[in-house]
């Protein structure tokens, strides 16, 4: 079975806001665009909304489909639905008590984000910093 999540990758005067995964969680310790699983039926757009204001408790008001990652981890298969959320209202931060992060494109490269992160990191790199 695979599980579709919904993530926003949430930018700001070039910076973008990331999250860490708790030790609990599938892919615990990595950095992720925060975001989560569709409900069943639930459209990735509306579970994007509604995970953001969850997490980050921002309300989401522009979207843009980034790129859809297909991802087979060991233990779980997961179909990522990216968007570039480029206007919000709210300040977003860790509303579950996670730590988050306002980071440089360039500082993505520091962080350890899940093995299906990747090509969406080199993506922002590529774009940004060509
Ligand atoms: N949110 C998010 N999840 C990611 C990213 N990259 C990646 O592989 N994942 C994986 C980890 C999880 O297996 C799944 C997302 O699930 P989640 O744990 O965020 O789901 P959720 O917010 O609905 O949380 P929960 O209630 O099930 O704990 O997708 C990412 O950048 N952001
Ligand atoms: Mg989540």
């Amino acid at each position: 079975m695979v599980i579709k999540v919904a993530a926003g990758i949430i930018l700001r005067s070039d910076q973008i806001f990331v999250a860490l995964r708790s030790s609990k969680q599938h892919q615990g310790g990595c950095w992720e665009f925060p975001g989560g699983k569709c409900e069943p039926d639930e459209e990735p757009s509306l579970a994007l909304a509604r995970e953001l204001q969850e997490e980050c408790g921002i309300e989401v008001v522009k979207a843009s489909p980034f790129r859809v990652i297909r991802h087979d981890y060991t233990d779980k298969s997961v179909e990522l639905h990216f968007y570039e959320v480029t206007d919000f209202i709210g300040e977003p931060s860790g509303k579950e008590g996670q730590e988050v992060a306002w980071v440089s494109y360039a500082g993505l490269s520091d962080l350890t984000f899940p093995e299906a992160n990747v090509p969406i990191v080199d993506a922002l790199l590529q774009r940004h910093l060509g």
